[in-house]
């Protein structure tokens, strides 16, 4: 494998579950918590898995576009914020990845007393995520269940005759 290789790594709906209800039973106990920012699109689904297990009814949502992947100087914009705090004190703040991390430290900015989650992390996130479930090399791209979908794979050995 070379140094620059990419990876790929497909996650089931079942492995993401489990992976985030790790990720819930380490915020416990859970009356420490007003409630989960998830971030949009990416963590709300693990957002409600994490409101469902900690039994939180109050769901915000928030939305990032960060333009880290075309123009490095662009700073990320809000394109929805919330009300329900000003500061993110007693709030989890829940997303499906950390990469880069120009998404958490723009939502740190906004949110500097919330508590910052992820499912997945890359090592060039790791100083932006308070706790993460799982740790994934930074070449690797992970797909989601919400983007794939089943469909049938010949045999190795290929068709029969
Ligand atoms: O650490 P970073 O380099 O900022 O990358 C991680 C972010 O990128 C993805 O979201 P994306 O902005 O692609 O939008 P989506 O959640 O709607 O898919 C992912 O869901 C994280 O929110
Ligand atoms: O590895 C990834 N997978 C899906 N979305 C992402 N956004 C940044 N990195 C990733
Ligand atoms: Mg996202």
């Amino acid at each position: 494998m070379g140094l620059h290789e990419k990876h790929e790594y497909f996650v089931s709906w079942e492995e993401l579950h489990r992976a985030t209800r790790e990720l819930a039973r380490r915020q416990l106990p859970a009356e420490q918590w007003r409630g989960v920012i998830a971030v949009s699109r990416g963590g709300l689904v693990p957002g409600a898995i994490i409101a469902r297990e900690l039994n939180l009814r109050v769901v915000e949502s928030v939305c990032v576009r960060s333009y880290a992947h075309q123009t490095q100087s662009a700073e990320p914009e809000m394109l929805k914020d919330i009300s329900c705090t000003e500061d993110g004190a007693g709030f989890l703040v829940v997303d499906d990845l950390v990469d880069t991390g120009n998404t958490l430290r723009f939502l740190r900015k906004r949110l500097p007393k919330a508590k910052f989650i992820t499912v997945y992390a890359k090592p060039e996130g790791l100083p932006l995520v308070d706790e993460y479930e799982a740790d994934i090399d930074q070449n690797t791209w992970i797909h989601f269940p919400w983007d794939m979908h089943l469909h049938y794979v010949d045999p190795l050995a290929g068709e029969d005759r």
